[in-house]
């Protein structure tokens, strides 16, 4: 799967996000280039699912800047990424594939590039044979690999992942660096949260702590 490079830089400077009335996120800034990955690392509370949802858009930032440039540029950024947060919004009553076919009409739009049908993303993630089940039947790994499989049914150039890994067996782990290392290849960018390794080859990392500013180079 290719994609053209619709984001070339995502650059934050001094990023912050409040939230309940407490500074979250401090100071946050970071040099994304098309292709690179950053991960977010950090303590359970440390910030990483608020800092994720602020560049989603889910969230204001309560100072600093946060640009981005390409070809796309005109975009709000919540056009041009996919989130995948800790609940997989999936609709439990619909099969795998209705939600997918879902996902791929809500995020269709902004970005160009290829993307597959929602039968054809299931088979990447090994669940073409279960395309025709109610999602509420799935296990928990299954459920997150229809999540993921969204990122293939509309192509988008930033993709947010937050604990993506979460529930994966190794084969899948594996089919998601695979995936991870097209997207970049294509161009994308990938910011993750995670407590476990992803397999993001020369990632940048950003440390968050509850205490103290963060701040990094580029990949
Ligand atoms: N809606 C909210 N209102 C107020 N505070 C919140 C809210 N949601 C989260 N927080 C607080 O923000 C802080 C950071 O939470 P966040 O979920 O971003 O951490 P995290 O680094 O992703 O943690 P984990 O590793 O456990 O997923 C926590 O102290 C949490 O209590």
């Amino acid at each position: 799967m290719t994609q053209s490079v619709a984001l070339t830089s995502l650059i934050a400077r001094g990023v912050g996000v409040d939230r309940g009335g407490r500074a979250i996120v401090k100071n946050i800034s970071f040099d994304l280039q098309a292709g690179g990955a950053l991960v977010a690392l950090g303590r359970n509370g440390a910030g990483k699912s608020t800092l994720l949802r602020a560049i989603a858009g889910f969230l204001p930032f309560s100072g600093g800047e946060l640009i981005h440039e390409g070809e796309a540029s005109e975009a709000p950024l919540p056009e041009l990424c996919h989130y995948v947060g800790h609940a997989d919004g999936l609709k439990s009553a619909l099969t795998a594939v209705e939600n997918l076919a879902f996902w791929s009409r809500m995020l269709s739009g902004t970005a160009t590039g290829a993307s597959v049908s929602p039968l054809e993303a299931l088979q990447q993630v090994g669940l073409k044979r279960l395309a025709d089940f109610p999602v509420a039947y799935l296990s928990a790994g299954q459920k997150r690999r229809v999540a993921l499989a969204r990122l293939f049914v509309a192509p988008r150039p930033l993709w947010i992942l937050d604990e993506p890994a979460t529930a994966l067996d190794v084969a899948s782990q594996q089919v998601l660096a695979e995936a991870f290392a097209r997207h970049r290849a294509g161009g994308g960018m990938i910011i993750a949260a995670t407590h476990a390794p992803l397999g993001l080859v020369d990632a940048a990392v950003l440390e968050l702590s509850a205490t103290a500013a963060g701040a990094l180079g580029n990949a």
